[in-house]
């Protein structure tokens, strides 16, 4: 069984259509990264998977049952893009109540906040209120807050934005050991950032699932792009002598004029190859660059 199962969900906010037809299916294990300029339905996809928003049409199953179904009690987190914490109590008392809302006794809460607190590296600010703590540190206790009660599922909103440098580093490497013990869906317009801790991303934009790419596998894959000075025969005809090239194994077809060459990472010296081919064929080609970034994959598609 899929961890999360969308079939064509589609949400309207009056005229608006924030998500439309999206069909997905993700499986437990490491991180998931959900990327999209603004407004392409990043938060209202999360809204849906958490059970806080229910879609206009179609169905959202998680771990199996439907989203607001109170058997994932428990068993999935969320941290909202704009979660904060009350300026009135101390870090431990609020995430003490928490824990007992979740059905812990006062012992077990407070045993579960220790224990949380200590795996985002911030024990010591269970008896300080949040105006004590830096951004990045409240950050980090949001964390703490979704890692309570071991949920199996941990929804991410934006978790380092508005962070510097090194405290983005933290909290990666935080979700990257608590990935351990959770499957992890972070939505986050930084790429850079998520290529680190993500194991594939799921990509909208205007509402629309543009694809879902596995950065592990293309890990492995070494890429070169090919962009032609001029179109000389069909673009079908350039992918066969493509393809034919030793080591290579996908050739795709970017309009108007780009090859992307996907290749064993292992292979060395192909670039020759591959200028040697187009000119004994008499094409013309303007450039060969070396790669692939992960902008290239989403954004010009990756099969
Ligand atoms: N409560 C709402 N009422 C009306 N329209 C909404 C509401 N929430 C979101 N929208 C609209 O739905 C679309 C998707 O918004 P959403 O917040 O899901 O995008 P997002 O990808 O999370 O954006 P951002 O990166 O800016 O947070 C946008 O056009 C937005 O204006």
């Amino acid at each position: 069984m899929s961890l999360i199962e969308c079939d064509n969900i589609t949400k309207r906010y009056g005229s608006t259509l924030a998500l439309d037809g999206v069909t997905l299916s993700l499986e437990a294990g490491a991180p998931i990264a959900l990327i999209g300029p603004n407004g392409a339905g990043k938060t209202t996809l999360f809204s849906l998977l958490c059970g806080f928003l229910r879609a206009s049409s179609g169905d959202v199953k998680i771990m199996g049952y439907s989203a607001s179904d109170s058997r994932l009690h428990g068993r999935l987190a969320a941290l909202p893009q704009d979660a904060n914490l009350d300026p009135r109590f101390t870090v431990g008392h609020q995430l003490t109540m928490l824990a007992r809302l979740q059905g812990m006794s006062s012992g077990v809460a407070h045993k579960e906040v220790l224990r949380v607190l200590d795996k985002v590296g911030l024990p010591e600010v269970i008896v300080k209120k949040p105006e004590a703590l830096s951004h990045g540190m409240r950050k980090r206790v949001m964390l703490a807050q979704a890692l309570m009660g071991s949920p199996e599922l941990i929804l991410l909103d934006e978790p380092t934005a508005g962070l510097d440098p090194p405290n983005v580093k933290v909290m990666r490497s935080l979700i990257a050991e608590a990935a351990n013990n959770a499957t992890f869906i972070i939505s986050s317009h930084n790429l850079d950032e998520l290529e680190r801790v993500c194991k594939s991303v799921v990509h909208l934009e205007q509402g629309k699932l543009k694809g879902v790419v596995d950065i592990a596998q293309s890990r492995s894959s070494g890429y070169y792009t090919v962009v032609m000075a001029e179109m000389p025969v069909a673009a079908n005809i350039i992918i066969a002598s493509l393809k034919s090239l030793p080591s290579v194994n996908n050739v795709t077809f970017n309009e108007p004029n780009r090859f992307v060459i996907e290749y064993d990472a292992a292979q060395a010296g192909l670039d020759l190859t591959i200028m040697q081919c187009l000119s004994d064929k008499g094409w013309p080609y303007r450039q060969l660059v070396n790669g692939r970034t992960l902008e290239d994959q989403l954004y010009f598609g990756s099969e």
